[in-house]
């Protein structure tokens, strides 16, 4: 790389006063641009033989303090040096000592937040270049530990591709690191110590998942088996109580609301309390609690028993995430009487706004059917919503177009080893046998998988396995997966604006209806063929 004209580009940045447009060398990213008094930052973009985009990071900084970078190269000039390194995190480090924003913060002062769950690690730049000026602050590192374990990442990995997208974009606004479905002491420790902004405690194995399938008869039997000062004050404060939540709204608990509430989720209550004093209080945490992922749905009088026995102990979270009515699968459209959804997200969001938290709605991905209600409802105390990996089914939307026999062979693949997430998923395709089988798929219908309902879950399950499939100690899919991705990263791009648009714009009340927004954004003609510059410039800035 020759220097001495990186050179001249930081005294042509100095000299623009913030006006990149006309910089001679279309290398720099100008989003990346930062300048500090008479130091300078930016990426570089160059595209190699194959392609593919190649990013450095370059620094102009005075000589005082540039050695806090690890320079691949570098030149003296003057009192500065130009250094031109790696983006790896020894170099974020660096650079986030300068910028503040480039680390993660809590949604606490942010109305709508929404989690982008990025599976591979290169889907940020698309997400910000669409989020950019909307008033939403998005939560860009969200993988569960099921996510990181089957898919072979570290939260680490996580945290950094997110915050280099950030400086890359130059999002100032503020983005989010979720400690995702964590379970345990030691996954939430390891989510704290790599830096992340908030946790999501996941309380699934702490519920007692057993009590919703007792008659009353039982359920009574086992109520009264706790201690008699306990069953007092439970009943002395929930019995027959109807609790106003404001505007018409309230909950009312019979006595099976007060004995299923509290064998259901008393002990997840306490163990919430637990994590909350060991470290959402030390590390200042954003605390969001959920159990969306129990088999049965958290009723009215659940959630107010939940909410309010932290609020008793001094706890409110910033977000909650109850299982509601309905079935929020993986990768597919809401299941389920939407009409009862919303008379029942009404009053969990009026809970919700009673104890001083917003709602967080789980596998939030391609909801489009209630994301109208959704924000409709939510839109005075505002709503978190979290994607879950659909991100993963674009790039896949990428591969059956640029290579539909490997899209084939990834679907063979997986169809035949659904079996290897039984333990981590549970979703339609597994049991209903409509999933379409391999041999009925072709190059002139592969397209499809990424619009089936049954398709898309069993391609958005297997992710860990396709991508760490190996032979000989080789892997079989992951390098050449990649290599597609990253060649055609403008597509790419397209693509995760397209699918996250739709449910922006839903949520912001843009368009009211799915098909409206699907008319939307929805490409009219096949866009794979479109060149690069034709894609970024149809890409949402
Ligand atoms: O597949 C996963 O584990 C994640 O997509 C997870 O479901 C997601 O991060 C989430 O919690 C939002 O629903």
């Amino acid at each position: 790389m020759d220097l001495t004209n990186l050179l001249s580009d930081v005294k042509k940045i100095l000299a623009a006063d913030g006006n990149y447009e006309n910089l001679s060398n279309k290398e720099i990213y100008t989003p990346s641009i930062q300048v500090d008094r008479r130091n300078v930052y930016f990426i570089l973009h160059q595209t190699n033989a194959d392609g593919i985009v190649e990013k450095s990071l370059v620094v102009y900084e005075n000589r005082l303090t540039s050695g806090d970078f690890e320079a691949v190269d570098s030149l003296d000039d003057v009192d500065s040096t130009l250094i031109v390194g790696e983006l790896n995190e020894h170099n974020n480090d660096a650079l986030a000592k300068r910028f503040q924003w480039m680390r993660p913060t809590s949604r606490r002062n942010y109305k709508y937040t929404f989690g982008l769950g990025d599976r591979l690690g290169n889907a940020s730049n698309a997400h910000l270049r669409l989020i950019k000026g909307r008033g939403i602050m998005p939560v860009l590192a969200q993988q569960s530990i099921r996510e990181l374990v089957l898919m072979h990442r570290t939260n680490t990995d996580v945290f950094q591709s997110a915050s280099w997208a950030v400086f890359e974009e130059g999002f100032t606004y503020g983005w989010g690191a979720d400690g995702d479905h964590v379970k345990t002491p030691y996954e939430v420790d390891y989510a704290v110590k790599i830096g992340c902004s908030m946790i999501t405690l996941d309380c699934t194995e702490e519920i007692n998942n057993e009590i919703v399938t007792l008659d009353d008869a039982e359920l009574d039997k086992r109520f009264n088996q706790l201690d008699p000062d306990q069953i007092k004050y439970f009943n002395d404060t929930y019995l027959n109580k109807t609790f106003d939540l404001g505007d018409g709204r309230s909950v009312k608990f019979t006595k099976h609301d007060v004995e299923e509430s509290v064998l259901t989720f008393y002990g997840a209550i306490l163990f919430a309390a637990g994590i909350y004093e060991k470290f959402v209080v030390p590390y200042n945490l954003d605390f969001e609690i959920s159990m969306d992922e129990t088999p049965y749905q958290t009723t009215n009088p659940n959630h107010y028993f939940f909410a309010n026995e932290l609020n008793r102990r001094g706890i409110t979270p910033v977000t909650m995430a109850p299982r509601f009515y309905g079935e929020f699968q993986k990768a597919i459209d809401y299941i389920g009487d939407t009409k009862r959804f919303e008379r029942e997200y009404i009053i969990h969001e009026a809970i919700a706004e009673h104890f001083g938290y917003k709602l967080s709605i789980h596998s939030g991905s391609d909801k489009l059917s209630v994301y109208e209600i959704i924000g409709r409802v939510s839109k005075q105390h505002g709503w978190h919503v979290k994607t879950a990996g659909t991100n993963w089914l674009e790039a896949l939307r990428v591969v059956a177009h640029k290579d539909p026999d490997f899209m084939l062979e990834l679907y063979k693949f997986s169809y035949e080893n659904l079996d290897d997430v039984k333990a981590f998923y549970v979703f339609n395709a597994q049991t209903d046998g409509t999933a379409p089988k391999p041999a009925d798929m072709n190059k002139d219908n592969v397209m499809d998988l990424l619009d089936n309902d049954d398709a898309r879950q069993v391609l958005h399950t297997m992710y860990g396995s396709i991508m760490n499939l190996k032979h000989n100690y080789h892997y079989v899919y992951r390098d050449k997966l990649w290599n597609i991705i990253l060649k055609n990263q403008a597509l790419y791009d397209r693509y995760l604006n397209i699918h996250i648009a739709e449910h922006l714009d839903l949520l912001q009340g843009v368009v009211k209806t799915k098909q409206e927004a699907q008319e939307k954004h929805e490409p009219k003609t096949d866009i794979s063929k479109e060149s690069n510059q034709e894609l970024q410039a149809s890409t949402n800035k």
